[in-house]
């Protein structure tokens, strides 16, 4: 059977491994990284209702070489963009043609948790997968008794990593449930003559308790067959093949989850140049943000009455002959064409403020044709109570975030919408940092999502939180200023995913 085969191959592959680095070293490496992890892969696999491990793998027993061109990197970064929750690598070189240079690699460079794909048969590989950036490792019932999966499994813990173990048959899903494991993977393919049955997963399913991650592994390719595994109580698909073969993986992953039915609003916030414009025009935002707040973006009043003015002109210049062709073009100016066409609706602006007066707040949202005013400091209910009752511009409340208590305090507030970000000490937003949403899992009422979006989280940032809106400004930028690009595909990946 195959599997001896690279059981046999893997021990010889340990033994060379071990000739190189030594043991005592590789642990000691291993033992000298924080333990302290907080378990990301199972995190990440709860994260929402549905999760997808996609897979970077060059080729396999079964199918050959399946990526001739193979940029390992760019592959696991698409996936990180596309929404995936955790990133599968082999590492096994002699069959699948993998490389611990592709964990090390992109462990380093996505965000979310990877794991080490591979034939795990000796304590030393764990510790390897420690090293070398995995948050995850993989445990094949078919290569271990129960006392050394559970002796690995308990390892693994120990030094914070999560592990999949891996089942077939009922037996092997026995053997699973008895070394403990938390996360449970069935492979759909036979590794005794590679036949692949995707109801496996589905026939095994409910051997398992609800509390243990189910993971339905191999030969997984259509919405229909998630839609089976969702049917039937699995939350979580390892696919490989087919993602490999998608030549765009972002619209790939978008189309296995299914549409969103709704459209998040965006907001693109921290404009600061007139050289912006032209990109922001283009992405079309429902919101283009000017921070008047210190701050590296802050613009003065001038700088925005400037803005605004260009925003509204390149816009309808851009769109007025589409979205309203009987007046396009007869208006003196951008505001008389606004007021000639009142359906024609332009990015609307909203003023970022931390702790100005009322009067000042209301005066720059007439001077500089405001709609909305968003508010970054210790402004309380009873501030912003007043300041409606002086403007008819909305008013949105910056909250930062810390648990699901500072969200709650804000729920009966008279602010037209509600802005959450990240919590930091002395900044008061921009700060590109993320906070941890799951503290918005009971919010009850629409908000804005900020802190930290950027292309690589949007995707789930939206599919697991579902906001009224998403707020950017750090992550459309480079080096601190913005950059058009980036702009442009942060807009490309919402219109996929999000429809
Ligand atoms: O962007 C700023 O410089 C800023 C300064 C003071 C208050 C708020 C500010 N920006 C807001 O911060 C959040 C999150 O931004 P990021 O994406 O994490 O960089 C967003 O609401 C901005 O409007």
């Amino acid at each position: 059977m195959i599997l001896d085969k690279i059981v046999e191959a893997t021990k010889i592959r340990v033994a060379q491994e071990k000739e190189v680095e030594m043991p005592k070293a590789v642990k000691a490496a291993a033992l000298a990284l924080p333990s302290d992890t907080g378990f990301p892969f199972e995190v990440a696999l709860r994260q929402q209702d549905f999760n997808f491990i996609c897979e970077v793998k060059k080729a396999s027993p079964s199918k050959g070489i399946i990526a001739e061109h193979f940029p390992y990197l760019d592959i696991a970064k698409e996936y990180e963009v596309a929404g995936a929750a955790a990133i599968s690598v082999l590492t096994e070189p002699d069959f699948f043609k993998g490389d611990k240079k592709y964990l090390q690699e992109i462990a380093s460079t996505v965000k979310i948790p990877v794991l080490r794909k591979d034939f795990i048969i000796d304590e030393y590989q764990i510790y390897q997968a420690k090293v070398w950036g995995a948050s995850a490792i993989l445990l094949i019932c078919a290569c271990l008794d129960v006392p050394t999966l559970t002796k690995f499994r308990e390892l693994a813990d120990s030094l914070g990593l999560s592990s999949l173990v891996e089942a077939h048959d009922e037996k092997e899903v026995q053997m699973a449930i008895d070394c403990g494991a938390r996360i449970i993977g069935v492979n759909n393919r036979n590794l005794k003559d590679f036949t692949v049955d995707v109801q496996n997963s589905v026939r095994l399913r409910n051997l398992v308790q609800d509390d243990v991650i189910f993971v339905s592994e191999s030969g997984l390719e259509t919405p229909e067959d998630i839609q089976v595994l969702r049917d039937n109580n699995i939350g979580v698909a390892l696919m490989g093949e087919t993602f490999m073969r998608s030549p765009n993986k972002v619209e790939k992953l978008a189309y296995l989850y299914g549409p969103t039915y709704y459209t998040p609003k965006v907001k693109m916030c921290g404009i600061s140049k007139v050289d912006t414009i032209p990109a922001v025009v283009e992405a079309k935002p429902n919101y283009m943000g000017l921070v008047f707040a210190p701050s590296k973006r802050q613009v003065t009043v001038d700088q925005a009455k400037t803005l605004v003015e260009e925003l509204h002109k390149q816009y309808a210049k851009t769109y007025s002959a589409v979205e309203a062709p009987m007046n396009a073009g007869t208006a003196q100016d951008s505001k008389e064409f606004v007021q000639e066409n009142p359906n024609f609706e332009s990015i609307k602006t909203v003023g970022v403020f931390v702790n100005e007066t009322v009067d000042n707040l209301v005066a720059i949202a007439n001077e500089v044709n405001l709609d909305a005013v968003q508010l970054h400091g210790d402004e309380d209910e009873a501030f912003i109570q007043a300041l409606k009752e002086k403007t008819d511009v909305e008013v949105w409340k910056a909250v930062q975030i810390r648990s699901a208590a500072d969200a709650e305090a804000w729920i009966d507030s008279s602010a037209d919408m509600l802005l959450f970000d990240a919590y930091h000490k002395d900044e008061r937003g921009g700060t590109g940092e993320v906070f941890d949403w799951s503290c918005l899992d009971e919010f009850e009422r629409p908000f804005m999502l900020a802190g930290g979006i950027d292309s690589t989280n949007v995707a789930r940032a939206i599919r697991t939180v579902r906001p009224y809106g998403i707020d950017i400004s750090s992550g459309i930028e480079t080096d601190g200023v913005k950059d058009d690009e980036k702009i442009k595909a942060f807009t490309n990946i919402v219109r996929t995913i999000a429809h």
